[in-house]
């Protein structure tokens, strides 16, 4: 396993607010990872730490095993945001234009394959797109730039269903052919868990979960029954939250059953459901663990 992308220890913080707090992040290479966080968890100030917008006050980052100096770039990478509303009077091929003298494996091809299956016109000024039209500029130079590290904020803000499923639908495409390691912060959690490999969720600038999507599939789990039998049950086990109702108590838990945990279940009449991961991250933003 080949490390692309290694955050130790760090920190930033806007005067009395720490955005970042001795955050530790490693990503692999040739893995797509979602990373998720309620408003204010620090996303963006990470994403934009790490491609340099922002000066951290203590920590590092290493990219490909080699540590970013003061003021240096990763290689190779690239970000995406929303910020194409500031070159309104430019064309849109125009941007790209620009956007691939940045990325040493830039395919026009495929930057006028995804012109068609996002339907933009390459020759439009950008003032003369919707806005969600305009956010699908910079998902497509975020793909066409083949970078082995890509970083994109909030990809799929703004746009329709049939648009974020399309965008999903080609990034995993593509990303099957010329595997990279993408990094996508969203807030739309039950859409990135088929397209995530693993996920990062932050919390106050620290990081709350970092796990597989398939050992959280295998985890995450609601667990209800009587107080007694689901206090018994849970013991030992990492209780996310719990709350009691009546005589009963629900309990989300994140941790692999066993088959001996299901006899119990059943013998103690427990119901056990597995969670979404939008239920994981709010029983665990919740529970405050
Ligand atoms: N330029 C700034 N000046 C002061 N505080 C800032 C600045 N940028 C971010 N913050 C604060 O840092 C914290 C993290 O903000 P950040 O934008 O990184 O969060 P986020 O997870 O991206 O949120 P969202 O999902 O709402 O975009 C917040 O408390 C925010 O108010």
């Amino acid at each position: 396993m080949s490390i692309a992308l290694a955050c130790g220890n760090l920190t930033k913080t806007y005067g009395p607010t720490c955005a970042l707090r001795n955050l530790d992040l490693q990503l692999e290479e040739n893995v797509i990872y979602g990373l998720l966080g309620r408003n204010g968890a620090g996303k963006t100030t990470l994403l934009n730490t790490i491609a340099g917008g922002i000066k951290a006050d203590s920590g590092t980052i290493e990219v490909s095993g080699k540590r970013l100096g003061k003021g240096e770039l990763p290689k190779d990478f690239c970000y995406v945001r929303d910020q194409y509303r500031h070159f309104g009077g430019a064309r849109v091929i125009e941007i790209l234009q620009y956007a691939a003298n940045f990325h040493p494996y830039w395919d026009w091809t495929y930057a006028h394959e995804l012109f068609k299956i996002f339907l933009i016109e390459p020759d439009k000024k950008i003032r003369q797109l919707s806005s969600g039209t305009r956010s699908l500029i910079g998902n497509i130079i975020g793909l066409a730039s083949r970078a082995p590290l890509t970083l994109y904020d909030e990809p799929v803000l703004g746009l329709d269903v049939l648009m974020r499923e399309r965008f999903y639908r080609t990034l995993m495409e593509d990303y099957a052919n010329h595997p990279r390691t993408i990094l996508l912060s969203t807030h739309l959690i039950d859409e990135i868990a088929p397209v995530a490999e693993k996920i990062c969720i932050l919390e106050s600038g620290s990081l709350l979960l970092q796990d597989d999507m398939e050992q959280i599939r295998m985890s995450a789990y609601l667990i209800r029954g009587n107080s007694e039998a689901v206090a018994l049950f849970t013991t030992g086990k990492r209780v996310l939250y719990h709350e009691a109702y009546g005589r009963g108590t629900l309990a989300a838990i994140y941790e692999k059953l066993e088959d001996k945990d299901m006899r119990q279940a059943r013998e103690q009449d427990i119901s056990i459901e597995s969670l979404s991961l939008q239920k994981l991250f709010l029983y665990l933003i919740e529970g405050g663990l």
